[in-house]
């Protein structure tokens, strides 16, 4: 405990971090007095989610930012037993690390606040790194002006400005991310997650409040005129004229593209048989006549016609059977070898088919970012645990989890369905299947099951951190 009470308090140890992180990115920020600017590098990081930190939410109010981005970088930190240590993630940990119960019971008062300390101090080091990384990666890839990243958000913001009473809406905080050729990158996220709003400056329907995007090296504040002839958009909702056939529109977007002559018409024909629209007249049918499938066929068609080198997919395959979902998709796989697709969905099972990696989009900014195995891997290293029983007996339940599994995390709890995280290093599967037949005897069980941590989970529970830190902060 000496070694602890010896650490110098929060003020001392957030000067000296800004100072050393400053001096390394030439910057001039105050850690302890701007939380805010840390928030400003955390958002142009692409890859926090790997990272470390930290914290007791629990404290003074200006903690609470601090927590906020505890809660963006996913691990927390404490001190146990004299020395930091991991603690997993804070979203798991929840509320028992609100309370300062989860840094331990036999650690007073005075160890919960060098373990905050400690904690800010970690968090600190590891944000700056990141951000550091992030923009250092994108910076590098602006100077190469290589083609191999054909999309590099470089700071992209986006701020609604107040209007008719409303306040002003942080729409995007400031993204960088860099996607090389041959990726498809999912975004997903909750609704008013800042999406479309990434997506529309990227196609030009919005100017950036700052910072920038370099679709195929051409910058999208100076050169969309160029880009377009190298950009496929699918937007969300269909823009197709019900009079015109399938032919007809990729014959004049094949235009735009600046396609002519036989060129035009290979590129239409080539295009109409990927969506399979080809055979049949199906082609030199009204697109007003076509089902809902057909139709995003040929909305996928017209992203792509003129090979464009960066596509934007809007919620793809929202609406369709799953026939027609699966034969658009096989067509999306297809498309992305030899470009870069940025789509986004609110499909687990679309995103974990199509995209190389995923982003989960919430309140404006990246919270994590990795393929889905990753994210599972990084989420995960749970049991999923769901039970229905009548609604007076879910006390009982949570008590048997509880037993089961002290760490354990509640995800929801619907009308006597509840969903628990158990961690796999404190249960096995074979002991929660005798606790089952046991309360069996106690109250009904209607139904229940244990799986590996699904993309959902992930989601969930991101989402839902998300959520937390909104309320704190
Ligand atoms: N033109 C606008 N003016 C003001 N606020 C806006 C405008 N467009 C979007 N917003 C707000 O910006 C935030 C992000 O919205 P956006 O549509 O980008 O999210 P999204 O993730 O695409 O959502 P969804 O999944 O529902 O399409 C939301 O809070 C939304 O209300």
């Amino acid at each position: 405990m000496d070694s602890l009470q010896s650490l110098p308090p929060l003020s001392t140890l957030s000067t000296s971090v800004s100072s050393a992180l400053n001096a390394d990115l030439g910057t001039n920020h105050d850690l302890t007095q701007a939380p805010s600017i840390v928030a400003e590098f955390l958002t142009q990081c692409d890859d926090l989610e790997r990272n470390l930190v930290h914290l007791n939410r629990t404290l003074e109010s200006n903690l609470a930012s601090y927590a906020s981005f505890s809660n963006r970088i996913g691990h927390l930190f404490g001190i146990v037993n004299s020395k930091l240590t991991d603690l997993g993630s804070s979203v798991c940990l929840g509320s028992s690390v609100s309370d300062g119960e989860g840094l331990g019971e036999e650690l007073p008062s005075l160890a919960k606040e060098v373990a905050r300390v400690e904690a800010v101090r970690a968090y600190a080091v590891v944000v700056f790194q990141y951000a550091k990384k992030g923009r250092e990666k994108v910076e590098q890839l602006l100077l190469e002006s290589t083609t191999s990243y054909p999309i590099i958000c470089d700071n992209l913001k986006k701020i609604y400005p107040a209007r008719d009473g409303n306040p002003a809406k942080i729409a995007v905080r400031g993204l960088s991310l860099a996607l090389p050729r041959g990726e498809c990158f999912g975004m997903f996220g909750p609704n008013g997650g800042g999406k479309t709003s990434l997506i529309n400056m990227m196609i030009g329907l919005t100017k950036p409040t700052s910072g920038t995007a370099y679709l195929q090296g051409l910058d999208i504040l100076t050169s969309m005129d160029t880009i377009y002839t190298s950009m496929g958009v699918c937007p969300q909702h269909d823009l197709l004229w019900e009079t015109l056939t399938g032919r007809e529109h990729l014959l004049f977007y094949g235009r735009l593209k600046n396609l002519k002559g036989s060129a035009l018409n290979q590129a239409v024909e080539g295009s109409l048989k990927s969506v399979n629209l080809f055979h049949g007249g199906v082609a030199d049918k009204h697109a007003g006549k076509y089902s809902g499938g057909m139709k995003w066929r040929l909305s996928v068609a017209i992203s792509l016609i003129g090979d464009p080198k960066v596509v934007f997919m809007d919620e793809p395959s929202t609406g369709l059977d799953p026939a027609s979902r699966n034969s658009l998709w096989s067509v999306v796989k297809q498309a992305k070898r030899d470009r870069a697709i940025i789509l986004t969905t609110h499909s687990m099972e679309e995103a974990e088919v199509l995209c190389d990696r995923l982003g989960i989009f919430v309140d404006g900014a990246l919270r994590c970012i990795g393929n889905a195995k990753e994210l599972k891997g990084r989420y995960g290293g749970s049991y999923i645990f769901t039970i229905t029983t009548y609604s007076n007996n879910e006390e009982e339940v949570e008590n048997m989890v509880q037993h089961l599994s002290p760490n354990a995390n509640k995800i929801y709890r619907i009308s006597g369905t509840q969903k628990f995280e158990m961690p796999k290093q404190e249960v096995r599967i074979a002991d929660v299947f005798q606790a089952v037949e046991n309360a069996k005897s106690r109250f009904t069980v209607f139904a229940w099951g244990s799986a590996d941590t699904t993309l959902e989970d992930v989601f969930i529970k991101v989402a839902r951190g998300a959520q937390a830190v909104n309320i704190l902060s």
